[in-house]
């Protein structure tokens, strides 16, 4: 049996969390590959080394520059000197200096944070270091490229008996070697395309968490554990905002039947999530988890007899396509379709897309609205019982929070509720409460 371990910023934070996951990997041989992200949050208030390198590269001036650079060195010397480590990162932060002031690019900046963090960690535990720029490709769009990646990575990783891979990034697959950067949170996913092509049995991702909360603990106070998680639902809950886990870490693993088990780092006596491809284990309660994420705007066409106008819908979303948008949801009626889409990306370009909307389908009007929250209900148990949507429509009913959206796959594997974004909270605490006792 062997495994992949991810660790993420906040098992990395410092020396003492350092301590803690030198203890995890020595006391199991079976962990071959550890995944390390950049140092996260020490405390609450605290910055995460890769919003720093961020920072650091969009620097107005000299002064703030210098100023970010330096407490970025400082989060690596606290770690080193913490571990009384004989390693130097002078040579690393000269290089990087020069790539910044060059403007080298924002994926390199950011992904310096994992660079160095598995440099001071392979170090550490006396593990080889593979640079993931040599062995992950990934395409312009950020998803990792599949062909090119596995025969040279899984290569790479056969004859290895232990390494230090850093999460987050690779190269462009275009053979220019620029770096590439996945999205934020992107360690989890190249945590699990090294479980793949390393050929593990187990994929543990510790965290700071004790595993899948059925909600996120910010907003229900000590939610359950989730013991066993489907990749289906668990990608429903990530993708919708629980973010112990990034969205796309599902497939590598999924196409091997590999399990994911989410750790914590603080409690590693915890038994933490399992995710499975499939499982007997009857889930606890009807819901599996609740997640879910504020601003979403709508875009509310009207026009009488739209229902019989072959191609509507179509033009609609070419207008959307043009734009370089992706719709969320699309609940329709007979005479109206609405389109959501999240506001971020919508703001800039709104106006250019009504004028769109107008031109290809002559509407009798178009409503924008810039408030809604998106929640998910996710549970693989709701198919097995009746009422669930009545449950949780009565929950919010109770609470006297209205609700703007709703869609119901066919999968019957999730409810998502529209509601304003001042009820968003509320939201999620009163689902919980129904289903949980
Ligand atoms: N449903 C959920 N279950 C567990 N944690 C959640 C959930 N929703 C949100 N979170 C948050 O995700 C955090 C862990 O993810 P993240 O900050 O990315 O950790 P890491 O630094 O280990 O990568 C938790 O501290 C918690 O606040
Ligand atoms: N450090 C990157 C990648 C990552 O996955 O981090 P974490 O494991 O701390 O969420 C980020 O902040 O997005």
């Amino acid at each position: 049996m062997s495994k992949v371990v991810k660790f993420g910023g906040s098992s990395l934070a410092d020396a003492k969390q350092f301590k803690k996951v030198y203890q995890i990997i020595k006391e199991d041989k079976e962990r071959k590959f550890v995944v390390p992200s950049a140092p996260g949050k020490r405390f609450k208030e605290d910055t995460k080394v890769t919003d720093l390198l961020y920072k650091a590269y969009r620097a107005q001036n000299k002064s703030e520059f210098n100023a970010t650079f330096e407490e970025i060195k400082e989060r690596y010397q606290d770690i080193i000197d913490g571990l009384k480590l004989n390693i130097s990162l002078d040579e690393d932060f000269e290089i990087m200096k020069k790539a910044f002031e060059d403007q080298i690019g924002e994926d390199y900046a950011a992904s310096r944070g994992e660079y160095l963090n598995g440099k001071v960690l392979a170090h550490y535990l006396e593990f080889q270091f593979i640079d993931p720029k040599d062995v992950i490709f990934i395409d312009e769009h950020g998803n990792y490229d599949i062909e090119k990646t596995d025969p040279i990575l899984s290569a790479a990783l056969a004859n290895v008996e232990n390494a230090v891979i850093p999460g987050f990034y690779g190269s462009l697959n275009d053979g220019s070697g620029i770096i590439k950067a996945f999205s934020r949170g992107g360690s989890d996913v190249t945590g699990s395309i090294v479980a793949k092509n390393g050929k593990v049995d187990l994929y543990e991702n510790w965290t700071d968490v004790s595993g899948f909360l059925i909600a996120d603990p910010r907003i229900v106070k000590e939610p359950d554990v989730i013991e066993t998680i489907t990749y289906k639902e668990l990608r429903e809950l990530s993708y919708m905002g629980a973010s112990v886990l990034h969205e796309n870490s599902v497939f590598p693993v999924r196409s091997e039947g590999i399990p994911i088990n989410i750790k914590n780092t603080n409690h590693p006596e915890d038994p933490g999530t399992l995710i499975v491809e499939s499982t007997c284990h009857k889930p606890a309660h009807v819901i599996t988890g609740i997640a879910g994420t504020k601003g979403f705007a709508t875009v509310m066409i009207e026009k009488d007899m739209m229902n019989s106008e072959i191609g509507f819908g179509r033009k609609v979303l070419e207008v959307f396509e043009a734009h370089d948008l992706s719709f969320e949801h699309m609940p329709s009626g007979i005479d109206t379709m609405t389109i959501i889409v999240n506001t971020d990306e919508f703001i800039d370009k709104e106006q250019d897309v009504l004028a769109g909307l107008h031109r290809a389908v002559q509407p009798d009007s178009i409503e924008l609205e810039s408030d809604l929250a998106l929640i998910a209900v996710v549970g693989r148990g709701m198919k097995a019982s009746r009422g669930t949507a009545a449950r949780v429509f009565n929950a919010l009913a109770k609470e006297n929070i209205n609700i703007k959206m709703i869609d119901q796959g066919s999968s019957e594997l999730n409810i998502i509720i529209g509601v304003r974004n001042c009820y968003f909270e509320p939201a999620i605490k009163a689902i919980y409460n129904e289903f949980i006792d």
